[in-house]
């Protein structure tokens, strides 16, 4: 057994006092000052190891208006031309990923800001050309993580914040969504440490009634997820999430949530918080 492998298995045996939690925030809040500033307060008080995976596909497409490039989205994916690349990077890579990482630093929180090349932590593949072109956009499979170092750098106390950004090995930085990267983030991690994957929105969790904020569902199951398509009470971005949510508990990830973004401190209160993805009803 090499140095590294058996540090990972000391790390493995050890999962039981160590918890992460690995929170996902859209650009809903983003865009919105006062809830990504106490969000971002609450992501620092949860205990334990955290990581933090931002999108900001709203700002992008704003910018990308600004300068003249038109945004093409087709399924919840960004058609990424060499145009739209420089601008996603510019935006996720840069004003929103080192805004995120300056104000977590501001409630002590030793956060360090990442595209998926930084560290070679997250490698994807480019998607095939099939009946769409979606250009300069990745996706990932079981070897995208490699979690050695991702782990160092938490033990070292660093709080790792991904943006929507990969790279494949090659020189080629690519788009990938940022559910997609947490839902990844949590299944190679799940091994090391008690996972909790939190996709955090502007409402309360997956609503019976997208217009009432009390009509929450307070646990899904992949059979009523089937249901609920079919009732098409589930549409839009909330699909994607809610594959990516349920392919994490496929993977062994225990704990999956979807809430909104104003009540992640209902975790540390002990309080209800979300809807809850589960592998079955009993
Ligand atoms: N049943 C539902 N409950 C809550 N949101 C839903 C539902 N069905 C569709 N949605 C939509 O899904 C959106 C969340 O997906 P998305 O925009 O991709 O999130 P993010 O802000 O995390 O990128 C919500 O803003 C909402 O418009
Ligand atoms: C390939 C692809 O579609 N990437 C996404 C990445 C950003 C993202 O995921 O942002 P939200 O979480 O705010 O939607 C995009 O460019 O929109």
């Amino acid at each position: 057994m090499n140095k590294i492998d058996q540090v990972l298995t000391k790390q493995q045996q050890n999962k039981g006092d160590r918890y992460l939690y690995i929170i996902k925030i859209g650009g809903n809040v983003i865009d919105n000052s006062e809830n990504l500033y106490r969000f971002l307060k609450d992501f620092t008080a949860l205990p334990g190891f955290k990581i933090l995976v931002h999108g900001g596909g709203k700002v992008a497409t704003q910018l990308s208006e600004t300068l003249g490039v038109e945004a093409k989205m087709v399924d919840g994916r960004r058609i990424t031309d060499i145009e739209t690349l420089r601008v996603v990077t510019m935006v996720y890579g840069g004003l929103i990923n080192k805004n995120i990482v300056a104000q977590l630093q501001r409630f002590g929180n030793n956060a360090i800001g990442l595209t998926g090349a930084d560290g070679d932590f997250i490698r994807a593949k480019k998607r095939p050309v099939k009946k769409i072109d979606y250009g300069f956009v990745g996706d990932l499979d079981e070897n995208s993580i490699k979690p050695q170092n991702l782990i160092s750098l938490m033990d070292a106390g660093f709080t790792p914040v991904f943006c929507a950004l990969t790279h494949d090995g090659a020189g080629q930085l690519l788009n990938t969504n940022a559910d997609t990267i947490a839902s990844a983030l949590a299944v190679a991690l799940a091994k090391y440490y008690h996972t909790t994957l939190i996709y955090c929105f502007e409402k309360k969790g997956v609503l019976k009634d997208i217009n009432d904020e009390e009509s929450l569902i307070r646990e899904i199951d992949p059979q009523y997820y089937e249901e609920l398509k079919e009732q098409q009470v589930i549409h839009s971005g909330m699909l994607p999430k809610l594959d990516n949510a349920f392919t994490a508990i496929a993977r062994g990830v225990k704990k999956v949530i979807i809430g909104h973004s104003n009540d992640l401190g209902n975790i540390k209160e002990h309080q209800p918080f979300g809807t809850n993805l589960i592998e079955h009803y009993l």
